[in-house]
C-alpha cells in the first residue's frame, strides 16, 4: 500500500484530513511516526509557498511522498491579515485562544466583517516534484466566540449558509464546505491519477548486491 506522510503538527487539521481520506488505499503516517525532524521555517509569502516548503521538506527528509496543508484566515478589513501568519498572529508561541483574542481586538468597531479561509494542499515527493490543490470558503468574523468544536479561528468564523460558526457544526458538516474540505474533495476526485503519478515518479529504492 502507498504510504503518504502528513507533514503537519496541527491536530485539528490532521483529524479533518484523515477523515476525508479514510476510504482511499493509502497508509497515512504523520510526523510523530518518525524520529525528531527539524522544523520548517514558514517564511513564504503565500499559502502556496509554505505548503510546498512543508511537503517537499518532509518528503526529502523522510523519503516518502508527503502531503501538507498551509491555510489561514484572510480578513478584508485587515488588508488580508492574518493570512500566512494565521498560526503566529499573536506571536511565535501563540495559542488558538491568543490568536482569536487578537483578531477580536483588531476587529473592534470594524463594519466590514467579511473574511475567507484559504487552504493549499501540496503533495510532494523526494525529488521536489509536487502537485497542488486549493480551496476557499467565505464567511464573517463574529463579535465574540461561538461554539466548542473545531480548532483555530473556528469559533469566530460565521458561515452564513449554516447560520452558525464553524465551531458550532460537526466536523463532517464543516468539511463539506470548508477551504480544506474543498481542496481535499479535489484530491479525492483525482486520487487515481495521483496514485499513478506517485507510481511513475517516486524514486525506487533498489537493492544492489556488491560483488567482492
Ligand atoms: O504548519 P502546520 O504544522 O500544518 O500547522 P499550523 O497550525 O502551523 O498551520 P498553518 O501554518 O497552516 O497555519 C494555519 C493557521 O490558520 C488557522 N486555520 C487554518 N485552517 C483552519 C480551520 O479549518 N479552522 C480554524 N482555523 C484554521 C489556524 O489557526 C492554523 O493554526
Ligand atoms: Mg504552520
Amino acid at each position: 500500500m502507498n504510504i503518504i506522510v502528513l507533514a503537519t503538527r496541527n491536530k485539528g487539521k490532521t483529524r479533518e484530513i484523515r477523515e476525508l481520506l479514510k476510504s482511499f488505499p493509502i497508509e497515512i503516517k504523520n510526523l510523530d511516526d518518525f524520529g525528531p525532524i527539524p522544523e520548517v521555517e514558514e517564511d513564504g509569502e503565500t499559502f502556496d509557498d509554505n505548503a510546498y516548503k512543508k511537503a517537499a521538506f518532509a518528503a526529502r527528509v523522510l523519503g516518502y511522498p508527503a502531503m501538507s496543508d498551509d491555510s489561514g484566515l484572510v480578513v478584508t478589513a485587515l488588508g488580508g491579515k492574518p493570512g500566512v501568519r494565521s498560526a503566529r498572529y499573536a506571536g511565535e508561541t501563540a495559542t488558538d485562544a491568543d490568536n482569536c483574542e487578537k483578531l477580536l481586538r483588531e476587529m473592534k468597531g470594524k463594519e466590514d466583517r467579511s473574511a475567507a479561509f484559504e487552504c493549499v494542499i501540496s503533495i510532494a515527493i523526494p525529488t521536489g516534484a509536487a502537485l497542488t490543490y486549493e480551496g476557499r470558503c467565505e464567511g464573517e468574523i463574529l463579535e465574540s466566540p461561538q461554539g466548542e468544536n473545531g480548532f483555530g479561528y473556528d469559533p469566530l468564523f460565521f458561515f452564513p449558509e449554516f447560520g452558525k460558526s464553524f465551531a458550532e457544526v460537526s466536523m463532517a458538516e464543516k468539511s463539506r464546505v470548508s477551504h480544506r474540505g474543498k481542496a481535499l474533495q479535489e484530491v479525492a476526485q483525482e486520487f487515481d491519477k495521483i496514485l499513478d503519478w506517485l507510481d511513475i515518479n517516486m524514486p525506487r529504492m533498489e537493492t544492489f548486491t556488491c560483488k567482492s
